[in-house]
């Protein structure tokens, strides 16, 4: 098996230990891939190419209008190898491959959002209130770019990352997962192949607290943007005080989904259902609280049982699978232990709550689409991110009561309201403290709005004209077209 390398300054090459990590495929534990292990010798090595291509200016100089060409030639590469980069992120994943074709068409969409809007900003002209002056606000690259992603959807949000970092000017070195590094991989040769000038974009192949926290410390980066859980994003922050670098994190979500009475019950139930299912439910803005108004409780969850019940599981290869398994063994067990503590705590399992007795399926990280219900806002499993397919059930009686429970938690990333009376869901919305709300929907995302978190779910935002802000640095020009003494001394 080829060893894939790191791309350091314009060159694949091996780590300087010459470690080798194998990646499994998280359906049958197979080795797919072996890929070097970086250290933090060779991510100083790429931080010290990214720096000098910086300071070189090449890139930050290069008109915008030819760096939107470059970006969407990644966008172009993407759509031509699709095929492969689907089936590359699904065996590596586990998720389905028609949802990984579904990724890809949106990573596409990213790059192109962003190459389009990447000579649309000439700054702003102020109306000064000196006389004989001008004073105008112009934005310029960060700088030296660190980019560091998890494994639910590695090459998504690497793209959110990528595209307006490259967009904008800056240079960059991106960490992948550990666990889930090969479309990150692909997409550096994309990148290339479209022309991306030498040490503009660097890639490091490691674990976090190696790789990870010499990308956060390190004081020739300015800026680390970091998606993944709280806990590394605790760290992040710590390690990013030592020079004051900026920092965007996208952390974790609790997400909570009200469900009213006079909600379209069939459709509240097929996404109640999608919002946590879709991709085993690791994904950030999972709707895994579902918040159910008290006299429509019983026949929700028969409805929602009975569907659930129904979801097949198997291979992403296989066109009937509608649902993977978890990313690894690790991950596996915190799922079943996180159900567990739930049921301890008197959550009661509706269906699911354990792994599936299936043998097809004995070799692969699956545990069962999981409904707990009897459950409370003050329960661990309603608080924490479980990450995993498990929905728990709360209830409520009133408006003031449903919103009470959706803003109890310390995350604040994304949350859904379904009623068909509009005035309600509005009151709602207003009151919900997250940085997505869906109205009659779950989950969707696009390139062109915002997506963050409020509270403990992050800082600063990615997609949308925002998620490009994020990549410069504001700068105020003042120009004195009359210079005088000012004879104060
Ligand atoms: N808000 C969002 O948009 C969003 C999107 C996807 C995933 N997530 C979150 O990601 C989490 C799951 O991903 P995960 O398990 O890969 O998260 P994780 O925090 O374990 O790892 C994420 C990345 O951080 C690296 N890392 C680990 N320790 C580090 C350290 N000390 N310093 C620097 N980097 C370090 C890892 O190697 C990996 O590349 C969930 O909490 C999920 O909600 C959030
Ligand atoms: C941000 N999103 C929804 C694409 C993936 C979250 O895990």
């Amino acid at each position: 098996m080829t060893v894939k390398r790191q791309f350091i300054n314009g060159e694949w090459v091996h780590s300087n230990s010459n470690k080798v990590r194998d990646i499994i495929n998280p359906f049958n534990q197979e080795v797919i891939a072996q890929v070097t292990e970086s250290d933090e010798t060779d991510t100083e090595d790429a931080i010290s190419a990214a720096r000098k291509a910086f300071d070189l200016g090449e890139w930050s100089t290069t008109p915008a209008t030819e760096r939107a060409h470059i970006v969407n030639k990644i966008a172009e590469f993407i759509l031509r190898d699709k095929e492969e980069l689907a089936e590359l992120e699904s065996l590596d994943t586990g998720k389905t491959v028609e949802e990984s074709r579904g990724d890809m068409d949106d990573i596409a969409g990213v790059f192109r959002y962003y190459a389009e809007l990447a000579d649309k900003d000439g700054g702003e002209i102020i109306n000064s209130p000196i006389p004989n002056s001008v004073s105008k606000v112009v934005h310029e690259p960060v700088g030296v770019c660190a980019q560091i992603t998890p494994w639910n959807y590695p090459l998504l949000q690497a793209s959110w990352k990528l595209a307006p970092a490259l967009a904008t000017g800056n240079t960059l070195i991106m960490k992948p997962s550990e666990i889930t590094p090969l479309t990150t991989i692909k997409v550096f040769e994309l990148m290339e192949e479209a022309g991306v000038p030498k040490g503009v974009v660097n890639l490091v192949l490691g674990a976090g607290n190696s790789v990870g926290a010499e990308l956060s410390a390190n004081t020739d980066v300015d800026l680390v943007s970091f998606t993944g859980g709280i806990d590394t994003g605790k760290k992040i922050m710590q390690a990013a005080s030592s020079n004051v670098k900026k920092i965007a994190l996208e952390l974790g979500g609790k997400n909570p989904n009200i469900i009213f009475a006079d909600a379209d019950f069939e459709v509240a139930v097929d996404q109640a259902m999608n919002a946590v299912f879709f991709h085993a439910g690791q994904i950030c803005s999972a709707g895994t609280r579902v918040i159910v108004e008290k006299s429509i409780h019983d026949s929700f969850v028969d409805a929602l049982s009975k569907r659930v019940n129904k979801i097949k599981l198997g291979s992403g290869f296989d066109k009937s699978t509608q649902m993977g398994p978890m990313i690894s063994q690790e991950h596996l067990n915190k799922v079943a232990n996180y159900v567990e503590n739930g049921i301890k705590e008197g959550a009661a399992v509706v269906t699911g709550g354990k792994r599936p007795e299936d043998p097809d399926l004995q070799n692969g990280f699956f545990y069962l689409p999981t409904i707990l219900t009897n459950c409370t806002t003050d329960m661990k499993v309603v608080q924490d991110e479980g990450f995993g397919p498990v929905i728990t059930i709360e209830t409520f009686n009133t408006e003031e009561e449903a919103i009470k429970l959706a803003n109890d938690s310390i995350y604040g990333l994304a949350g859904g309201v379904w009623t068909k009376d509009i005035a309600k869901a509005e009151r709602c919305v207003a009151k919900m403290r997250m940085g997505t709300v869906w109205i009659n929907d779950f989950n969707l995302y696009f390139p062109h709005a915002p997506w963050g978190g409020f509270k403990q779910s992050g800082i600063g935002r990615e997609l949308g004209r925002l998620g490009m802000e994020e990549y410069t640095e504001t700068k105020h020009i003042f120009h004195n077209l009359k210079p005088e003494s000012i004879g104060w001394f």
